[in-house]
């Protein structure tokens, strides 16, 4: 409370014409008695007073006010009369008024009020009266609103005075009273009653709400003004709330990542504050920066909004059930194996052998057809035997995805020996990692030497577990079928050590071993049902092909219901051929499964017309800037083994923090298809030391974006590679300047343009080079020659010291002085 607002006790008395001890008696009443009169009242105290003073001191006599107003009459109808302090005679008027009898049963009939403060009472009841009051055409006062509104008694529509507004126009914490003088004659009353009716609502609004009507000393004695704030007021407070409403309302969705500006405008802010908001947190962004889930989390919350997380589900995750099996669910599989080895060494010797062992086992079946896999029972257990030549499609497959086999069986002749393509299996396994038995084959020979083979293998990282190793080695003989049954035993072993496991209880999910277009029945594919069980008629979908298992059937053609894990069987049904290595998928849905396929369909028309994804030198840097490279494959290839072996120390030496680098396979010759395949299979670089790639080798290399580097000095390669590694790696071009020439005069020749002639100050002009004009230093235009002349003949090239005519294709803006740099584009050769 300021000092000017300072409202005594005395004071309080004297504005109502009463005595300090009234106004002492109803604050002991209702508060505590005042000290003296000199007390200071507070808000609360002076409104309880005011209220008790106006209703305990209705207005009964107003004549007096009347007739002075009589003379006003005229004056227009609002009209504020400041009376500092309340003047004199009005005053006393009022005291007049104010002081019947009543006065002394003012506390008897505000005690009757149940305990309740005035200002409560006054409140409902009031209201009520006020409102049949009024409608009585105003004939008697109400004593809540006498302090506000005064009226005549008895006089009917003879005259209202009323206390009014405007309170711009007050001195601060002065005690003004504002009169509005309606002429008696010429009052609206409908007016009237309209602005009654108007305040009334809302004052009902307010009192329902509980609060205080009167808050403050000056408000008590402006009331109309009063109102008109907490109109204002509550306006205010309604739309704070709904503010508030809203901003509890507003959910925002935010996906794993998110940029600042995006998440500005689901958060209906200003990209600053949120800016703002993530440096409280300590994160420096700018509006196009992308932040994590976390972050935006944090901010979002922040701002007072209730975040949910975003999740994008793809068809491929509504449609696939990926959940992991737990562990009660999952039953032994058998294991699916893959064998490998070099040329002629015997692998389809070996599986027909194991084949004819199955069915000189005694088991029933019709004749054996190839579908690409076939299983064979050991011992009463099943063992799934791929049987895709070569192990072309076992990598194919890798580099699909599709991880399917469990053990390779490495072929190796015993009178051959390690072979190149010996190698080459050795390392596809590896890169696969699972685990090698060696089949030392045809030991029936006579110039079998198992244990040069041993000793070979020993060599390539394989000790065999006769020479103290891990690597199971087998003798047998393919032929003559010696040594089989352990080979196949071995596998067994092997695979119990793997715990190969699956569950048979649930929608199948696999891979495509081999797949064709047959005349009569259409596409048909051999699958390897990995996990679940497939079951005839189900809806199955496989890289691009969906359709339904019209048939199925297995390696000797008899039809199957069901197959289960590690079950290869060929199935009738798909709309197209699949890929070798496709992943499929048995599903509900055969709506939503078409849609995925036109999906991958676009998604594989996209991705074709895309710059390619493999690694190169090139993109290198940026592949292990982005994180997404932890190890660099390189396949080495080298005329001599000393070669391949010196760049394969001085490659793993390259080996950082961020990356490392991995020769995955080294040999000596040419380029072929297979180190193709294996780099597409383990994104690899190949590497080529005077060697070339084989033709079809380059082509499959073109068409499976695998990089070939060629060198012919170890230094370059390595040199290069570490540099690409550094993301330092020379552009692929180089300019080389050929030579400058001065402008001394220009010519313009009409239809060809502006035509130079020019002093060759160093090295040669080339009609055929780009050329650049440089005028004081800078380059004000780059683009060919469109004539190049010395005297009237056309010239190939003009050498240093001649003078020669030029216009330069589509610009003549030629000046003397000008330095016409003459020069070409390099390519830098590996
Ligand atoms: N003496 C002897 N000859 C064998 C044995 N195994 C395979 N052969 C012979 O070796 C030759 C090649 O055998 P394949 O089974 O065709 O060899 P492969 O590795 O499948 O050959 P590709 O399919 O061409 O890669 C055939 O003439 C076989 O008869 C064996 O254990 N002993």
């Amino acid at each position: 409370m300021s000092i000017e607002n300072k409202y005594r006790v005395h004071e309080v008395a004297k504005d109502f014409g009463v005595d300090t001890k009234d106004i002492t008696d109803v604050m002991a009443e209702y508060f505590t008695a005042p000290k003296n009169h000199m007390q200071v009242l507070e808000n609360d105290e002076l409104n309880l007073i005011f209220d008790y003073m106006t209703k305990q001191h209705p207005v009964d006599n107003m004549e007096e006010v009347l007739n002075k107003q009589a003379a006003q009459r005229k004056a227009p109808t609002t009209q504020v009369v400041r009376q500092q302090p309340m003047g004199r005679t009005q005053k006393q008027d009022r005291r007049d008024s104010r002081r019947p009898e009543q006065k002394r049963d003012a506390k008897p009939e505000a005690k009757k009020q149940e305990g309740k403060k005035p200002e409560q009472h006054t409140a409902a009841a009031e209201e009520k009266k006020f409102n049949n009051d009024k409608k009585k055409n105003h004939r008697q006062a109400k004593p809540h609103e006498q302090r506000q509104i005064l009226r005549p008694q008895g006089s009917g529509e003879a005259a209202t005075s009323t206390v009014t507004t405007e309170e711009h126009k007050q001195p601060k914490g002065k005690q003004i009273h504002r009169v509005d003088t309606r002429g008696a004659g010429n009052v609206n009353l409908d007016r009237y009653d309209d602005r009654i009716d108007a305040l009334v609502p809302q004052k009902a609004d307010r009192m329902k709400s509980g609060k205080q009507k009167i808050t403050r000393k000056a408000d008590a004695r402006r009331p109309f003004s009063n109102k008109r704030r907490q109109e204002e007021q509550e306006k205010m407070k309604r739309l704070q709330r709904q503010q508030e409403l809203k901003k509890i309302q507003l959910k925002v969705m935010i996906p794993d990542e998110i940029n600042v500006g995006e998440l500005a405008s689901r958060l209906k802010r200003t990209a600053a504050d949120v800016i703002k908001e993530l440096l409280k947190l300590g994160v420096m962004a700018n509006i196009s920066q992308t932040i994590d889930f976390d972050t935006a989390a944090i901010v979002a919350e922040e701002m007072g909004a209730k975040v949910e997380k975003e999740v994008h589900v793809t068809i491929e995750e509504k449609l696939f059930d990926e959940s992991e099996d737990k562990e009660e669910n999952l039953e032994p599989r058998s294991p699916v194996i893959v064998v490998m080895g070099h040329v002629d060494h015997g692998k389809t010797s070996l599986l027909d052998r194991i084949r004819k062992t199955d069915v000189a086992a005694g088991e029933a079946g019709g004749i054996t057809q190839h579908i690409g896999a076939y299983r064979v029972k050991v011992n009463g257990r099943p063992i799934t035997f791929l049987d895709t030549p070569g192990h072309a499609a076992f990598t194919s497959m890798r580099a699909r995805g599709a991880k399917i086999t469990d053990i390779a069986i490495l072929v190796v002749a015993a009178d051959d020996g390690i072979m190149p393509q010996t190698i080459e299996a050795i390392n596809h396994a590896k890169a696969a990692e699972i685990p090698i038995i060696v089949a030392v084959n045809k030991i029936d020979k006579e110039n079998a030497d198992p244990d040069r083979v041993l000793q070979q293998l020993t060599e390539h990282g394989l000790v065999p577990e006769e020479w103290g190793g891990e690597t199971i080695v087998c003798k047998i003989s393919a032929k003559q079928g010696i040594g089989i049954e352990n080979l196949l035993e071995m596998v067994l072993l092997t695979a119990d050590m793997q715990e190969l496991k699956a569950n048979p209880n649930r929608q199948a999910k696999g891979a495509v071993i081999e797949a064709k277009l047959d005349r009569g029945r259409g596409p048909v594919a051999t699958v390897l049902v990995q996990n679940g069980t497939l079951h005839a008629g189900d809806t199955v979908i496989a890289g691009k092909a969906v359709g339904r298992v019209r048939v199925m059937t297995d390696e000797r053609g008899r039809k199957l219901e069901n197959a289960g894990p590690s079950v290869p069987v060929e199935i009738i049904g798909l709309g197209e051929v699949p890929d070798a290595g496709d992943i499929f998928y048995a599903v509900d849905n055969e709506r939503m499964a078409r849609e995925l396929v036109e999906q991958r369909k676009e998604k594989e028309k996209e991705e074709r017309n895309k710059a390619m994804q493999k690694v190169t030198l090139e993109n290198l840097f940026d592949t292990i800037q982005q994180g997404n490279m932890k190890e660099l494959n390189i396949i080495i290839k080298a005329d001599v083994m000393g070669s391949v072996e010196a760049v394969r120390s001085s490659l793993l030496k390259l080996s950082n923090e961020e990356v490392r680098v991995n020769v995955i396979h080294g040999a000596v010759g040419a380029i072929n298809e297979s180190d193709v395949m294996l780099a597409a299979a383990s994104n690899a670089i190949i590497v080529g030391f005077n060697v070339r790639p084989e033709r079809v080798a380059a082509d499959s290399a073109h068409d499976q974006d695998v990089e070939i580097r060629l060198y012919r000095v170890i230094y370059d390669c390595i040199e290069e590679m570490e540099q690409a590694m550094k993301g330092m790696l020379d552009p692929k071009f180089k300019e080389v300047v050929v030579g400058h020439a001065e402008i001394r005069q220009t010519f313009k020749v009409s239809g060809i343009g502006t035509i130079a002639g020019a002093y060759v100050q160093d090295g040669k002009i080339v009609r055929s080079c780009e050329v650049r004009i440089v005028r004081d230093g800078i380059v004000i235009h780059e683009g060919h020659l469109n004539s190049l002349k010395r005297f009237k003949d056309d010239a190939k090239e003009v050498t240093a010291g001649y003078e020669c005519g030029m216009g330069i294709e589509n610009y003549n803006d030629l000046k003397e002085g000008d330095i016409i740099e003459s020069f070409v584009m390099e390519q830098i050769k590996p």
